[in-house]
């Protein structure tokens, strides 16, 4: 093999790595736990508490993700969507998989811990082994509330960054917190309805194939009118002004909107375009939100 098609070689395996730690994901988490940073201070954070929180963050994020595909590998290689993952393939060992994740997971939770503060690197840490042993080893197979109750990992975030800068946990944190557990099962049951048949193949007891699609639809329904309450609370508690009242307004109509329509006539192609705008509805809400910050028109 000559150096070129060697080094080629290498960098497709590298990728490939990097794709385990799910960087999508990681960067809607790491951009939610950036602006629980912004925002639990008046003014600008100061750089050298803001890049190791958010660092240590991300790597602790990815290292969980990689651990998922590691615990889920042959799982992965039953579904179409998860099948071309190198755990999945067996292009990535077990071990080299594992020792990456760890050294990822440690070199995130020391600079936490070093660089941060201590109930930053353990809430992070509960985050990880929540995502990566309870929710996939204990709920996923199990139960078709596994993203209910596990999704309490994935929403954590902000807090984490609320805590990084402050080194304590307010009711402001838990209320950003509450606005992702909430946005999690329409997010995820979006895409558990038009991927129904992966997850058969895979034997995973998710709600659709569990409780039927009206089920699913009406619990995605009534979580989205669930989540419009909640996103209003932080205008209620006087925590945001009117630039966040009119965005999340806009959002949420159309979250709804596409529940509604998702609820009285299901296409999987309406699924499709609920999960993302999922993605979209929470990118935005959280922008909205800092923008908010900055110039805050309160709504007396
Ligand atoms: C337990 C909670 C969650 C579950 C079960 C879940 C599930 C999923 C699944 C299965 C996908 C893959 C879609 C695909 O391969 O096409 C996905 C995609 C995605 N999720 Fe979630 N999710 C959760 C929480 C979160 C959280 C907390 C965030 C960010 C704050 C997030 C952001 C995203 C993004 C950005 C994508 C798109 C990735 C891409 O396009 O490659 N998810 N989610
Ligand atoms: C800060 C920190 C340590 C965060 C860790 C929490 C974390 C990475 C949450 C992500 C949620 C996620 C990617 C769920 C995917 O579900 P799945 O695993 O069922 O999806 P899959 O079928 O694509 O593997």
């Amino acid at each position: 093999m000559s150096a070129s098609v060697r080094l080629q070689a290498g960098y497709a395996h590298a990728l490939a790595m990097l794709q385990l730690a799910k960087p999508r994901v990681v960067a809607l988490i790491v951009f939610c736990a950036v602006i629980g940073m912004l925002l639990s201070q008046p003014a600008l954070p100061a750089l050298r508490l803001l890049l190791p929180a958010t660092l240590g963050i991300a790597l602790m994020a990815g290292a969980a993700a990689m651990l998922n595909c590691l615990l889920e590998r042959a799982l992965d290689a039953r579904m179409l969507r998860t099948a071309w993952r190198a755990t999945a393939r067996g292009s990535a060992g077990r071990g080299e998989t594992l020792l990456l994740a760890v050294l990822l997971g440690a070199v995130g939770m020391l600079l936490l811990w070093g660089w941060v503060n201590a109930l930053t690197a353990w809430l992070t840490l509960a985050t990880l082994l929540g995502y990566a042993l309870v929710y996939t080893l204990l709920l996923k197979p199990y139960t078709p509330q596994n993203i209910v109750i596990g999704g309490i990992s994935g929403a954590m975030p902000p807090l984490l960054g609320w805590t990084a800068m402050t080194g304590q946990v307010s009711p402001h944190a838990l209320l950003l917190l509450l606005i992702i557990y909430t946005w999690t099962p329409p997010h995820f049951w979006a895409l558990a309805l038009y991927r129904r048949a992966d997850y058969a193949r895979a034997g995973l007891p998710m709600l659709p194939l569990t409780h039927g699609q009206d089920f699913t639809t009406l619990s995605i329904l009534l979580y989205t009118l669930l989540l419009t309450a909640v996103t209003l609370l932080p205008v209620a508690l006087g925590v945001a002004g009117w630039l966040y009242l009119l965005a999340a307004l806009a959002l949420d109509g159309r979250f709804l909107f596409l529940a509604v329509q998702l609820h009285r006539q299901y296409a999987d192609a309406l699924a499709r375009r609920t999960f993302s705008w999922s993605i979209w509805y929470l990118t935005w809400l959280f922008a909205a939100m800092l923008s908010d910050h900055y110039c805050l028109l309160p709504v007396s």
